[in-house]
């Protein structure tokens, strides 16, 4: 029974607290892991999920009330395991509100992941480049982002607040973790990886891609790359006070004038992440490292 409106399911409406203990639980019967650190995999990016050692996997459709992934590339799976001493748990297959869920489920695998135990996450996308010195193939570490979404009104946290999870007002001018992200440049150094940029990523609905006026107005108002994801992710997260550090894959550039050659177009996208995995799993792995040495995690 949900708290928050007294209905049965709480497949259709927001999850409360106490729901989201009760899926946690199943899955704390389940694996002896607590996670630390929480991974969200991006579009193509489940190469991180080679990294674990120790792991015990569940598929969505197994767990009591997960929701279940219908975009191709996302398997559908939550991963408990290790990397190095690390216990971390990854979730391999994201919820999209243009799949047509609402913002509350597309971020609920945030929720549960807090209630594993999880004080850090680190959050993975495919995105479109729009900063012309990007190229393709490039990892932009998020400096920060604009929800575009929530500028409309359509924010994860609307609706009544569930104090237990996070206060009413949150403030959103940290909300990524400064320090992961030096130590994130610290890793980029270290691994001598090139074509490493910092950047705001701006998140709109979708699932069509922009047009070039729109292109140029997120340009214009200081978006470096553009996604359909992460934003609800780190605005709830931050709301029940995980650190956050995200980082994109720029899969394509985009088309920002009427006769560009570029594209964007999904399976492309997949392809890219294949192209730069050995880096994105070094990548991760020291940086996972790096947090649990400095207690930064
Ligand atoms: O943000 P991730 O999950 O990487 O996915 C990105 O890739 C898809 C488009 O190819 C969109 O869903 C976009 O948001
Ligand atoms: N909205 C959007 N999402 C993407 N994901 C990967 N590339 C893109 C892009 O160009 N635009």
């Amino acid at each position: 029974m949900c708290d928050n409106c007294g209905r049965n399911s709480a497949e259709n409406h927001p999850f409360s607290y106490e729901n989201v203990e009760k899926l946690t639980k199943y899955l704390k019967e389940r694996v002896s892991i607590v996670p630390q650190i929480g991974i969200i995999c991006g579009t193509g990016l489940g190469v991180v999920t080679k990294l674990l050692t120790d792991s015990t996997i569940f598929d969505y459709k197994d767990i009591p009330d997960f929701p279940v992934s219908t975009v191709p590339g996302h398997h559908g799976r939550l991963l408990f395991g290790r990397i190095g001493s690390t216990p971390v748990v990854v979730v391999q297959g994201r919820f999209y509100f243009y799949e047509g869920n609402p913002l509350w489920k597309c971020t609920l695998p945030v929720r549960v992941m807090k209630l594993l135990g999880v004080s850090t996450l680190i959050l993975s996308n495919a995105a479109g480049g729009i900063n012309s010195s990007y190229s393709v193939g490039d990892i932009m570490l998020v400096r920060d982002h604009i929800n575009f979404p929530t500028f409309g009104g359509n924010n994860p946290l609307r609706g009544p607040n569930d104090d237990k999870f996070g206060p009413r007002f949150g403030a959103m001018n940290d909300a990524y973790d400064r320090r992961i992200l030096v130590e994130a440049k610290g890793v980029v150094k270290s691994l001598g990886m090139s074509g490493v940029q910092e950047g705001v990523y701006a998140c709109i609905g979708g699932p069509s891609f922009e047009t070039v006026a729109e292109l140029r107005a997120l340009r214009d108002l200081g978006a470096d790359a553009v996604g359909m994801s992460t934003v609800h992710e780190v605005v709830v997260a931050r709301h029940c006070g995980l650190k956050c550090f995200a980082f994109c894959l720029i899969t394509n550039k985009c088309p920002m004038e009427y006769d560009s050659k570029e594209k964007q177009d999904h399976e492309e996208h997949l392809m890219v992440g294949k192209q730069r995995e050995d880096d994105l799993k070094n990548f991760v792995e020291k940086l996972v490292l790096r947090l649990t040495e400095g207690n930064l995690a």
